[in-house]
């Protein structure tokens, strides 16, 4: 059966369309009223993955109406420079947003960096305040990728509420933001990581399993229970049989689509919604800039007062 007619897979494309559509009204309100959003690519050094997320977020954003622009900075550049760099933006009033691409060198603290995005304008919700919040059940902010895959597993229509969830990988950007987002949803949560004993004991209790590992075809059909929802978060690029470059996620999809009663695509399963969220995120960092604004301006055009 081909990809596209098994109802087995649940594709990101229409919720991503969605989410941006969405999007798209409320930019062109924000823009009329004197608030056009922008985001602000950062890349450091030059790594695959990043690039291929880049690239869509500058054409989804395009297509919603958001300001987009990549600064990218060699390999080379010190960790001073560019919290520098970050606090430049911070302080610019047309910069709605900025997300800093991962990885970056080893010679930089990625955390530092993360530290020094203002948290009005981490639409990533990776400063220390925001990923704090998600504790709280405050998610409208929560890192883009954990709350795309949870927005996908909705889309099967399971009860949340005590459902048994396994995650693979504990990264602070997907494993443990997706745990947090489920366990303020009601499920039951495991997370496994490189020390767990059994990743597969584990995973074969889930009636929904999440995988964020960056290993493709970790997670093969004896693996899975039989009709479990399946969220594969993995984008690798690896070389496929025609010798050309090809995007592959952490699942063993030939093999598992065949136990599990839902598997997410890779390409067109998580990814898409990723970028829908971030610029949804945008949106909503502009909402909170603009209630502080208008709290300490009043109303008027802001770019007429500039
Ligand atoms: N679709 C999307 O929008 C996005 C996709 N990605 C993709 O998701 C994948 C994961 O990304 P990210 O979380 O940033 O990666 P990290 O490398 O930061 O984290 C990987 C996690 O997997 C765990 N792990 C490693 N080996 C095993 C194993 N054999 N069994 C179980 N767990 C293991 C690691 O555990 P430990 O720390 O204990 O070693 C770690 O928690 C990558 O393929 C990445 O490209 C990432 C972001 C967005
Ligand atoms: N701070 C940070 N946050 C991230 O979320 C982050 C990051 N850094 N670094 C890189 C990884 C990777 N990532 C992708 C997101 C979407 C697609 C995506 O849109 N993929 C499409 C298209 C794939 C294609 O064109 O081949 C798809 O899966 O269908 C890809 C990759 C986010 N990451």
């Amino acid at each position: 059966m081909s990809l596209s007619d098994d109802s087995r897979y649940l594709k990101g494309g229409p919720v991503a369309q969605r989410i941006i559509a969405a999007v798209r009204e409320d930019a062109a309100i924000a823009k009329a009223e004197g608030f056009p959003p922008k985001l602000i690519s950062i890349t450091v050094g030059d790594t695959d993955a990043v690039d291929v997320y880049v690239r869509n977020q500058r054409a989804k954003a395009e297509l919603a109406g958001i300001d987009f622009e990549e600064r990218r900075f060699p390999a080379t550049i010190t960790a001073g420079e560019l919290e520098a760099a970050i606090h430049g933006l911070n302080a610019d009033p047309r910069v709605t947003g900025i997300i800093i691409q991962r990885p970056v060198p080893a010679h930089i603290p990625i955390k530092t960096l993360q530290a020094a995005v203002h948290p009005l304008k981490d639409v990533e919700g990776m400063h220390p305040a925001s990923i704090g919040n998600i504790v709280y059940n405050q998610l409208d902010l929560a890192p883009c990728t954990a709350a795309a895959s949870v927005e996908l597993l909705k889309e099967t229509g399971l009860d949340l509420r005590g459902l048994e969830v396994v995650i693979v990988g504990h990264s602070e950007i997907v494993g443990k933001p997706i745990a947090f987002l489920l366990m303020s949803e009601g499920a039951t949560v495991t997370v496994c990581h490189h020390m767990t004993r059994s990743v597969a004991a584990h995973a074969r209790r889930a009636d929904a399993l999440f995988v964020a590992v960056g290993k493709p075809r970790l997670i093969k059909a004896d693996m899975v229970k039989p009709g479990a929802a399946v969220i594969d978060i993995g984008i690798n690029s690896e070389i496929g049989p025609d010798g050309q470059s090809r995007v592959v996620g952490d699942v063993d999809t030939d093999s598992v689509r065949h136990v599990a009663s839902w598997i997410t695509p890779v390409p067109g399963g998580v990814g898409p919604i990723t970028v829908a969220i971030l610029l949804r995120n945008t949106m909503v960092a502009l909402s909170r800039q603009r209630a502080l604004y208008e709290a300490t301006y009043g109303t008027a055009d802001r770019l007429a007062a500039e």
